[in-house]
């Protein structure tokens, strides 16, 4: 098939470079001219593994040619289904900004305006239910002058990639879940995911835009209470002088409970799990509904930074002191640091006037954005020579295999918020929940 693919960010150029691994002949539109660029050589605009060699493989010179990046809206007349892959931010209420993806649907109606063809539109984005059905596809109508289901169709297919592994996620899904309103909308889709399903044999579920919408929003809370879940019940196990890590592996034994999801800590960042669980908590409450559940995670999940520092400062006062900071991603293996734990840690830092050495292998650079003035180290053992504190925040491999990097530390207090380093002699050693 022929495909478009809207927003070129970690979801558009992941499912771009996948499309066309599936076969498809794909265009990947953006307004950034330099993440277009940057495509059409053969190289990744995002820190992904596995995303570079299928962008050298199917983009840029000696490539297959099955994937080029444009800034022309135009370029997708000539193709059959356009989705959808723009940021749906959160307004300060906690509710979800469809603005991005209003102006996307209009710069996409106006050029479906020029189309005498069916065409398929798929919401990709994470958007509330209601959304795709009473905000876009008006907007498509209006612009396009077309009416849905004659003139084209839209779909809703929620992505449940995570980053650092999205090559792999989308090409091993555990589900594809298809919304449609329309049966020829449903068929295209079909079409789309058949060698992904073929290939994989990966479980489709077929059902509405609302409902499809509404599947995203449940696996994102579902994830995120789990991860506030073992976090609460660490907390207390640390209370209580038990190993909250031996009990999540007891626990985890039971198929109902399941082993993933269980490693207590920090808590949950990213551009996903806080902006969803805010989004979805809003719509309910706009709705007279007072989501206990998703509030009671969110509580626990602010809680956890607030509990690193106090650990931290029961053992050292960091005032005008350095304090290595390990750790900058969400996560390892993305440069992503949207909505990481490590900015209140800093931000916890900064309040007591300590001095900050940051290190993270890839996320520094995002990092500066937001915090120009600390100092980022070029390595862990440049953070910690000489601090009064460290404070582990994520857990890269480079960081779980520190050791005596610790003993050239002003005063070997090691925090570790991702249980990322065994206790040991020679430093004092806090665990957040164990
Ligand atoms: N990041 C993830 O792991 C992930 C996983 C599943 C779902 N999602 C959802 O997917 C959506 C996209 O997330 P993301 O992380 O890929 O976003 P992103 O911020 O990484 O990328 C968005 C891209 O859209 C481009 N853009 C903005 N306005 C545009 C316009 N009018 N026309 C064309 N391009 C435009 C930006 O330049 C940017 O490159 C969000 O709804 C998110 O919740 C994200
Ligand atoms: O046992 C765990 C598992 C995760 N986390 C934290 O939870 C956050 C989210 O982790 P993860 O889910 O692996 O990363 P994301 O890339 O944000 O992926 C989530 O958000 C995406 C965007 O919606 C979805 O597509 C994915 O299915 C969903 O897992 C990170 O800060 C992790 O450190 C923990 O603290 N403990």
């Amino acid at each position: 098939m022929h495909l478009s693919v809207v927003g070129s960010g970690y979801v558009g150029t992941t499912i771009a470079a996948c499309f066309a691994d599936l076969g498809h002949h794909v265009v990947n539109i953006d307004i950034d001219q330099e993440t277009v660029d940057v495509i059409n050589t053969g190289e990744a605009p995002i820190h992904e593994d596995g995303l570079p060699e299928l962008l050298k493989k199917h983009a840029g010179s000696n490539s297959t040619n099955r994937l080029r990046a444009t800034t022309d809206y135009a370029e997708l007349l000539d193709t059959d289904a356009t989705f959808l892959c723009l940021p749906t931010p959160q307004n300060d209420d906690g509710s979800i900004d469809l603005s991005i993806m209003e102006a996307g649907a209009e710069q996409l109606g106006e050029t479906l305006a020029e189309k005498n063809d069916w065409h398929t539109v798929v919401v990709k984005s994470t958007v509330v239910p209601g959304s795709t059905e009473d905000e876009i596809t008006p907007i498509l109508e209006r612009e396009s002058n077309k009416t849905t289901g004659e003139d084209f169709g839209v779909g809703m297919n929620p992505e449940f990639l995570r980053e650092g592994t999205a090559v792999h996620d989308f090409l091993d899904p555990d589900k594809i879940v298809l919304g449609a309103d329309d049966d020829r909308a449903l068929a295209d889709m079909h079409e789309v995911f058949d060698p992904l399903v073929e290939r994989t044999q990966a479980p489709v579920v077929e059902t509405n835009t609302r409902t499809a919408e509404m599947i995203k929003y449940a696996n994102n809370s579902f994830l995120a209470a789990k991860v506030s879940l073992i976090n609460d019940i660490g907390n207390i196990c640390k209370e209580l002088g038990v190993d909250a890590y031996e009990v999540a592996d007891a626990i985890g034994l039971d198929d109902r409970i399941g082993a993933q999801f269980l490693r207590s800590g920090l808590g949950w960042g990213g551009s996903c799990f806080p902006k969803d669980t805010a989004a979805i908590r809003a719509a309910a409450r706009q709705h007279d509904y007072e989501p206990f559940m998703l509030d009671a995670a969110t509580e626990v999940n602010d809680e956890q930074p607030k509990r690193l520092l106090s650990f931290m400062d029961k053992h050292v006062d960091v005032t005008n002191k350095r304090v290595a900071v390990l750790g900058l991603a969400f996560k390892p293996g993305t440069d992503d640091v949207r909505n990481s734990r490590a900015i209140p840690v800093i931000e916890g830092l900064q309040q007591r006037g300590a001095e900050i050495a940051a290190y993270d292998p890839i996320a520094a650079e995002n990092m500066g954005e937001h915090f120009p003035d600390i100092q980022y180290a070029e390595s862990p053992a440049a953070a910690l020579d000489g601090a009064s504190a460290a404070l582990i925040v994520t857990d890269w491999e480079e960081i779980t295999s520190l050791d005596e990097e610790f003993d050239a530390m002003a005063t070997p207090v090691v925090i570790d918020g991702r249980r990322a380093i065994d206790r040991r002699d020679g430093i004092v050693y806090e665990g957040l929940t164990w």
